[in-house]
């Protein structure tokens, strides 16, 4: 039975993800076998395994950062907030249903025996498992319900690191106010505190810190300062949102949609020197992109009626008269078609007018279509013509099921074992796809800003895209090597091997 460490955080964003990916990646690199595991996520940005199963981003990433292959049981619950009242509620990979917060407690006890199942089942296979909990730990009431947190940390007997965002402001009161909420027995299960996010002189902090500890009673293992890397992060409060590039060559622009799904679609493209990625939720900070494109939504029909009221449809239908690319991935490919149907109210019921630009209508279905897919691009039309023939690789999450109505073709993709079948459309200039991550082999995203580059006068030469897998591996070291500075190894080994009394 493997070992446990727990990263919990005082509020949401505060680094837990992060600390436990770079944990991750440290025990890997010292010879251990690691594996990461949150009992419940809530996100929409979320992952095909290989068996076909679904769940969360996050700890995907902290899988690759510990060199392994993710597998749904880091991960048995994933909550989809469809709209502001409810979730699709994925378990162990497969959806189950739409519920209201009410509804979902309703299930816990079945839940607690999926999230304890799957949690054995990893701590048989793994030396250490690095456990992250949600949200803050101490949110009073809804404690009775909790799963995630302090619940989790007693089943899996780990001893628990605080962590504090500095960044945000507060960071003492949040740390003591966040032990004072805590059960007697809660508290005595938080072994050591980090302070995330931290830019500035640490002599100043250093008084600051000796006092914290005479107040908690807990040893501050680390103080980690603001790292600027290019991670996946959980999707809500993501910075990449607000990030101000500095402008490229090529001008993209993400329409930044309430329900946005899986933006790490956009990565590839980010990552190119020459390219800047903008996310926009205002028409006005439009401007006049050299592409637009569409994300995924967990919510089609509603992201369509508030890019339908704050004018943002209107201004893609009219670079798209410019005769300007349009690129929709999954919800943003069913939103460029004409028609919307969901008779089953599985997203907002009813049907309602897509976009029109491309020929398509998409119903909303019951069951869930979830592969992974390898795909070849068939003859595109337009300024990405030079994509036809290119291979891709990449993954499909999807309630709706698009029939073609005329345009052209733009990919064939298959399962593994299966036959290849139609994917996306391709009219002039706009283009749609299914498939998540189509962006991520490298001659895909490098002959796209190539013929954006080409078709603004600027280079014929085609520019190399970046190669993925290897930046990523990059990043995980450069996050581990800060980590490794900044924490007290040795202490957070001594705290592993030593665990918890709980329950003993
Ligand atoms: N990932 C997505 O963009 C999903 C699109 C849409 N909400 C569907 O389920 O069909």
């Amino acid at each position: 039975m493997a070992k446990a460490i727990m990263i919990q955080g005082t509020m949401s964003n505060a680094g837990k993800s992060l600390v436990a990916a770079g944990l991750c990646r440290i025990f890997k690199q010292d010879g251990y076998k690691v594996a990461p595991f949150k009992a419940q996520n809530m996100a929409l940005n979320s992952y095909i395994t290989r068996e076909g199963l679904e769940m969360g981003r996050a700890q995907v990433t902290q899988a690759e950062a510990a060199g392994i292959e993710p597998s749904v049981l880091m991960n048995p619950i994933l909550l989809k907030p469809t709209n502001d009242t409810s979730s699709q509620v994925i378990v162990g990979g497969e959806v189950m249903e739409n519920m209201s917060a009410k509804e979902y407690y309703k299930h816990k006890k079945e839940l607690v025996f999926k999230v304890k199942e799957a949690y054995d089942k990893l701590a048989a296979q793994y030396d250490i498992i690095v456990l992250e909990g949600a949200g803050s730990p101490a949110e009073i009431n809804l404690k009775e319900n909790d799963i995630v947190n302090m619940f989790m940390a007693k089943m899996a007997k780990a001893p628990v690191l605080l962590v504090g965002d500095i960044d945000r402001g507060g960071v003492f009161a949040s740390l003591v106010g966040t032990m004072a909420l805590f059960e007697p027995e809660e508290r005595e299960l938080v072994k050591g505190i980090i302070i995330n996010k931290f830019r500035g002189d640490l002599s100043i902090l250093e008084p600051g810190l000796c006092q914290l500890t005479d107040m908690i009673h807990k040893p501050v293992t680390g103080v980690i300062p603001y790292m600027n890397l290019d991670i996946d992060d959980e999707d809500s409060l993501s910075e990449r949102f607000s990030k101000k590039n500095t402008a490229g060559l090529v001008d993209l622009a993400v329409i930044r949609l309430p329900r946005i799904s899986n933006f790490t679609d956009f990565n590839p493209l980010e990552s190119m020197a020459s390219v800047t990625v903008r996310y926009v939720d205002h028409a006005a900070d439009l401007g006049d992109p050299d592409m637009i494109l569409l994300p995924g939504t967990k919510n089609t029909m509603e992201d369509l009626l508030w890019m339908r009221q704050n004018g943002l449809e209107a201004s893609v239908l009219k670079h798209a008269a410019k005769g300007k690319p349009v690129f929709g991935i999954c919800g943003g490919y069913q939103m460029l078609g004409r028609t919307l149907k969901d008779p089953h109210g599985t997203e907002h019921g009813g049907q309602m007018a897509g976009m029109g630009l491309l020929p398509g209508e998409t119903i909303f279905e019951k069951e869930k279509t979830r592969t992974r897919v390898t795909g070849t691009f068939d003859k595109v039309e337009g300024v990405f013509s030079g994509l036809s023939g290119i291979k891709f690789e990449g993954y499909e999450i999807h309630m709706g099921t698009t029939t073609l109505e005329g345009g052209n073709i733009l990919s064939h993709i298959a399962e593994e074992g299966m036959d290849a079948k139609a994917d996306g459309l391709s009219c002039g200039n706009i283009y749609g796809s299914y498939v998540h991550g189509i962006f991520d082999c490298g001659d895909v995203a490098g002959t796209i800003v190539s013929s954006l580059l080409r078709a603004k006068g600027i280079s014929g030469e085609q520019v190399a895209g970046v190669d993925m897998a290897a930046y990523k591996e990059r990043q995980y070291d450069l996050l581990a090597e800060g980590i490794r500075k900044n924490m007290d190894m040795d202490m957070i080994y001594r705290i592993i091997e030593e665990g918890v009394d709980y329950g003993k």
